[in-house]
């Protein structure tokens, strides 16, 4: 029988109400118990590593997610995160980062509905992610929920109240689970799955800029003292105003002076692309300028902060960021 590790972390599927709002109260074994068959179907073991509303999480808490999946690599066939849903995106891409060409399934889930809710959607979701844990066809982190399963680097949380709370950006599913059964929309080449690699280090200054209408480019000074990178959400396709040269000081002061900039889009689906219109081609050219394709802006934040953690060397920063991780941006033909 596999071997799984579930690993508790809070989130609405923990939560109860206690007369202030909804708050994680349930354990991860109690979670457990709440799931019929699970325990038939594999020798589970329940790690509770915090219990917190997911707005709380932050990156030394990923690192004890990875501690904890390293750790015990080897013991266990599969891992299984229970976590919540408002920054699960965050989290998936940053442990896609942090552990890399896992052969063992990193799954995280959670629900939209606690699990004491005579209409939770909990139960189908920890059943569907031990499932899709379990099968020797899983790899790497992804999302199981409300049956999709999404690479953790392409999620979105994108409905605040429905079950069926996130999208694949820009990505296929990798699989879809009816029930009981899995359906693939991709398999893993096996060879590409060797060696599981793990990272320590995370920088957290990463500021992510969302240009509005009149917004003004002396930001870039006031974020100068705390963060190394931003990540700039532009206008479409990839659009900067240019009515003054405020934003062509700001960031070519931003990039020449060391710091790193990446260039996405505030659009939610297709991606950035700066040579399209003249009011982004100046910045396309520019090397320290980092384009984001159709990466999402969860994942942008946690590649950012993973790089910046292992160097500071632009090339160096430039070689990771246009590296295709877990699927997190489209390969460079
Ligand atoms: N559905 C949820 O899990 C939402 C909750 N606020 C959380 O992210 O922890």
């Amino acid at each position: 029988m596999k071997k799984i590790l579930m690993i508790a972390t809070g989130g609405t599927i923990a939560s109860a109400e206690g007369g202030d709002g909804l708050t994680p109260a349930m354990t991860g074994e109690e979670l457990a118990a709440s799931v019929p068959g699970i325990k038939d179907k594999c020798d589970l073991t329940v790690l509770q590593l915090m219990n917190i509303d997911s707005t709380n999480m932050r990156p030394y808490l990923w690192g004890l997610m990875r501690d904890a999946i390293t750790e015990h690599y080897n013991d266990y066939d599969g891992f299984v995160i229970l976590h919540g849903t408002d920054t699960m995106a965050y989290t998936a891409a940053a442990l896609s980062y942090l552990i890399q060409n896992s052969a063992k399934p990193i799954v995280l889930t959670g629900s939209q509905k606690p699990m004491g809710n005579p209409y939770t959607d909990a139960k189908i979701n920890i059943y569907q992610s031990i499932l899709y844990a379990l099968d020797d066809n899983s790899c790497d982190v992804s999302i199981v929920f409300n049956g999709k399963v999404v690479a953790g680097t392409r999620a979105r949380k994108q409905r605040t109240r429905s079950f069926d709370a996130f999208e694949s950006m820009n990505f296929p599913l990798l699989a879809v689970i009816h029930d009981d059964r899995i359906v693939r929309h991709y398999i893993a080449p096996t060879t590409a799955q060797a060696n599981m690699v793990s990272y320590q280090r995370l920088n957290d200054r990463v500021f992510v800029l969302k240009l509005t209408p009149e917004v003004k480019a002396d930001i870039f000074e006031l974020l100068r003292g705390h963060y190394d990178a931003i990540i700039l959400e532009t206008f479409g396709i990839g659009g900067i105003p240019e009515y003054d040269d405020s934003f062509e000081k700001a960031i070519f002061g931003w990039v020449d002076s060391g710091k790193t900039l990446a260039v996405t889009t505030q659009v939610p689906e297709e991606g950035c692309d700066l040579e399209v219109y003249q009011v982004g081609k100046k910045y396309s050219e520019h090397p320290s300028i980092l384009q984001a394709a159709d990466m999402t802006t969860e994942a942008l934040v946690a590649k950012l902060m993973w790089i910046l953690g292992q160097t500071n060397n632009p090339k160096e920063i430039h070689r990771l960021f246009y590296q295709t991780i877990n699927h997190d941006r489209q390969e460079e033909l």
